[in-house]
């Protein structure tokens, strides 16, 4: 194989040799701190770090060593027979096929078979790679990798583990390798607390007392003594009939291997008792594992095909402070653009102060980006600090208010700040279930300083809304007729519609159910009053009265505007219940709305716990409303059901 390095012929400038130096002496460091199991950084940004020192130099000789070597510990020394090797890794289909075509070329070029119709897979453990000898039939030894050449006599420990025969069937003198692992079902009853199998396994097969190997598994792949042995598949087979446990493994060709691979990729690996980080491919004849030799300790017939990594190495390049619409702050780290699952990556969540605080984080730092399962990217660790420490706010950015701590949280307690406006006009629209207007238009609205408070809503004019950009006459018309269309609001919708904290819709009907039927006897209870109903306790009816008395003057600007809530609801076949319409269903949204609300239904924009009924295209459909649906016991409906209920309530349908 030629090196180009990507083309330079010339002496590398001096800020890439200094990376390069700085990166091997990083490896060797994190290296050293892994294979004691206490690792400096996570496996995706040693990978990440790896794989760029291999962009810069893939001659380095940092990257040709395998392990680490052994350190002065009260374990004897011992020496491999045949030394221990890597893997070599690729990272997705199109490497794998490139890795195989290259093997076919070398091993046609030597005389052999292709190996891409004949090829091993087993599943690639995460543990610590062990040799374990037998003399004559009987467990003699097993020494840790170490470096390859040197490692560790831990024999006593190793004797403890499971799926470690002390006795094979037959009188056999032979080296075997296997991956020491802890089972997650081990360490959820064995090791309390510990979060990382691999590392307790590095750690505890280790100890000198021996304490904990007893949860420990082996399973074995590899066998250092030939036999006879003339595939992958007999090895396998072979071990078995001795008694080791092995990992799954099976025989195809590289289509096969790939539908292998995604079928792990997308399930099998999320069910199993035990980590793996991808699966290990090798020619399954060891004639071409011969002919195709190794390098730096890596045999070239074989290759780690891990899975992807959603984590990627980026820097810090600003640190926003976003002031919510309930007041809370939350941290967000511009990073230098990065490809992650797909998508381009350039703000990842800090989640809160509390954790800025304990990641130490600040512009500059190098840190591991991570996007799993599709939620919010977010910073999972500073990987080595590049610059100052983050200091946290101590004013709101939206409206340079002091800002408060609350546990893990930064608050900004303004209420006429303008994210705070915006959540409780949001709020309303919410809860009043006007879906014409979107977040933009409030926010707008907010802005040009024309909405304050929910009772300003009802004093626009069609023309200030026409007069906001991208906005017009219709668009003025259709959110103002929407919004009268929903008057009068009952009282629990009004209440709910003011998102007091701790004060949903639920608690707004129990107290209307608990005698509380207008909005002046609400104003006038005391905490002591509400603490006494059953379901509320003196918690919730502490924030309800302080969240209504905070709110008194706005309420009764509401009233004096005639924005009075009703407690009956209202009347017709379809009075008590509510619908939520999803999908594309065979009439206009607004036509299947007006049939339930003129019949005295309500529509709900989104599914809550109030809904009764979600009416979808499919009633059996699997999107976030419907699951969400099933979880609140929502009914589901679909169009033929929907309109067969409300026959039979006694609505005329045309
Ligand atoms: N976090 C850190 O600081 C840090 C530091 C160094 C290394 N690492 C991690 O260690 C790994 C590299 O270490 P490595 O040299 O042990 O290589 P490796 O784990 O990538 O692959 C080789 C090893 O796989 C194991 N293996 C498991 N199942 C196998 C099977 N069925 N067949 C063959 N081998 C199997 C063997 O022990 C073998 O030695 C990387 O994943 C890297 O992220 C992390
Ligand atoms: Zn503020």
């Amino acid at each position: 194989m030629t090196h180009l390095h990507h083309g330079w012929d010339k002496q590398p400038d001096p800020a890439v040799r200094a990376r390069i130096d700085e990166l091997a002496e990083r490896i060797e460091r994190y290296r050293a701190s892994y294979y004691a199991g206490k690792p400096d950084i996570s496996d995706a940004a040693y990978d990440a770090l790896e794989d760029e020192l291999r962009d810069l130099d893939p001659t380095h000789p940092a990257l040709a060593r395998v392990g680490t070597p052994v350190a002065v510990t009260e374990w004897e020394k011992a020496r491999h027979e045949i030394p221990m090797g890597s893997l070599n890794k690729v990272v997705n289909e199109a490497e794998l096929e490139a890795w195989a075509t290259r093997c076919d070329e070398l091993v046609v070029k030597e005389g052999g078979k292709a190996i891409s119709d004949d090829l091993f897979v087993a599943e690639k453990l995460d543990g610590i790679s062990i040799e374990v000898i037998y003399r004559d039939g009987k467990y003699a030894d097993a020494i840790t990798r170490g470096d390859g050449i040197m490692g560790e006599r831990i024999s006593p420990n190793v004797a403890r583990m499971r799926g470690v025969p002390q006795k094979l069937k037959e009188k056999l003198t032979l080296s075997v390798r296997g991956e020491i692992i802890l089972k997650l079902s081990d360490m959820k009853k064995s090791f309390p607390g510990v979060a990382n199998p691999r590392n307790a396994a590095a750690g505890t097969s280790k100890r000198f007392d021996g304490q904990g190997c007893e949860h420990l598994t082996v399973l074995f792949y590899d066998l250092a003594d030939h036999l006879d042995i003339t595939t992958e598949e007999q090895k396998i087979t072979f071990l078995r009939k001795q008694g080791f446990g092995t990992p799954w493994t099976a025989k195809g060709t590289l289509k096969d291997v790939l539908g292998i691979y995604r079928k792990y990729s997308s399930e099998i690996r999320a069910g199993l008792d035990y980590e793996i980080d991808g699966l290990v491919v090798r020619a399954n004849s060891t004639a071409a594992q011969t002919l195709l030799g190794e390098v730096n300790r890596r045999p070239r017939g074989a290759t780690a095909f891990k899975f992807a990594s959603q984590a990627k190495v980026s820097k810090v390049v600003e640190i926003l402070w976003d002031t919510g619409p309930s007041g809370r702050v939350t941290p967000v780290a511009i990073v230098e653009p990065v490809e992650l699952a797909g998508a381009t990556v350039q703000r990842a969540s800090l989640h809160n102060v509390g954790n800025v605080r304990a990641l130490g984080i600040g512009v500059g730092d190098e840190v591991l980006v991570s996007r799993r399962n599709d939620v919010i990217p977010y910073v999972e660790e500073v990987v080595e600090k590049g610059g100052k420490t983050e200091l946290p706010p101590t004013r709101c950015r939206r409206c340079a208010a002091e800002l408060v701590t609350s546990g893990e949280y930064l608050l900004c307690r303004n209420q006429e700040c303008p994210a705070l406006v915006e959540g409780r006009i949001h709020n309303w629209i919410d809860a009043i279930g006007a879906l014409e207007w979107g977040d933009k238009l409030i926010e707008q609205l907010v802005e040009a300083k024309l909405v304050k408070e929910p009772g300003d809503l009802y004093k626009l004019k069609p023309k200030q809304i026409a007069d906001l950009e991208r906005r017009g006459d219709k668009i003025a018309k259709k959110v103002l007729d929407e919004l009268t269309s929903r008057l009068p609001l009952t009282l629990p919708v009004f209440l709910a519609a003011l998102g007091i904290e701790g004060f949903a819709i639920q608690t707004a009907r129990l107290l209307v159910a608990s005698g509380y039927t207008t909005i002046e006897k609400l104003l006038a209870a005391t905490e002591q009053d509400l603490a006494g109903i059953s379901g509320l306790g003196p918690i919730k009816a502490g924030m309800i009265v302080r969240g209504l008395q905070g709110r008194k003057a706005e309420i009764e600007r509401l009233i004096a505007q005639g924005i009075v809530p009703v407690t009956q609801e209202q009347e017709g076949p379809l009075a008590g219940m509510s619908f939520c319409f999803t999908g594309a269903l065979s009439r206009p949204r607004g036509e299947m709305t007006n049939l339930v609300e003129t019949n005295g239904g309500r529509v709900l924009s989104g599914v809550t716990k109030e809904l009764n009924y979600l009416v979808s295209a499919e009633a059996d459909s699997t999107s976030s409303k419907a699951q969400k649906a099933k979880k609140y016991g929502t009914v589901l409906l679909d169009e033929a059901g929907f309109f067969k209920l409300i026959q039979d309530k006694g609505v005329k349908v045309s």
